[in-house]
């Protein structure tokens, strides 16, 4: 399998002064180098017992559609404020560069539903805590959540509470 890690690049001061980010374009741009990341996050959840993959907006909806379809489930997408077209739930946060708010449709999971969240990078985990605890509102069950990878020095894992697994392909 490609070593898919070397493809995502530096960039600094984007979106802000002082942020490093992590740009995974290279690696979706590259076949063998997709199909690596893909590969690495779908392995630890095939026996999961999972109903679906509820993907992030924006980066989380690229890796996420990509899981569903390994993991034969359905994808239940969360997006950023304003843009899904039945009645949602919402909730807000705090990320790295910001503040925003994530939305779900209120009937998109049946009440149990065994879900796992994707997205691609853990920061300080602001995102996913605000997607764990929509999905918690709706009456799901979060059986785990998997990102591309972890920026360590961000510490977002230890907002997380260690009941639910949430596992990273690789750790910056
Ligand atoms: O752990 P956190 O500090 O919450 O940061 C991680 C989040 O930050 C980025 O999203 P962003 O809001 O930049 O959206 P994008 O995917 O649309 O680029 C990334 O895709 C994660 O969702
Ligand atoms: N530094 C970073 N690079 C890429 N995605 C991010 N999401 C939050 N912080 C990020």
């Amino acid at each position: 399998m490609k070593q898919w890690q070397a493809l995502v690049r530096d960039i600094p001061d984007f979106p802000r002064p002082g942020i490093l980010f992590k740009d995974i374009t290279p690696v979706l741009a590259d076949a063998e180098g997709f199909a690596a990341a893909v590969a690495a996050m779908v392995e630890p959840w095939r026996e999961a017992g999972l109903d679906a993959v509820v993907g992030i907006e924006s980066r989380g909806f690229i890796l996420g559609a990509a899981l569903a379809q390994a993991l034969g489930t359905g994808f239940v997408p969360v997006r950023k404020p304003g843009r899904l077209p039945a009645d949602t739930l919402s909730q807000d946060y705090a990320l790295e560069y910001g503040t925003d708010r994530l939305e779900v449709h209120v009937d998109a999971l049946p009440a149990g539903a065994r879900v796992l969240l994707v997205d691609d990078v853990l920061a300080t985990g602001g995102t996913l805590l605000a997607a764990r605890s929509l999905m918690r509102r709706q009456g799901a069950e979060v059986a785990g959540a998997t990102v591309l990878f972890e920026m360590l020095a961000l510490g977002g894992r230890a907002h997380w509470d260690e009941s639910v697994p949430l596992l990273a392909a690789a750790a910056y």
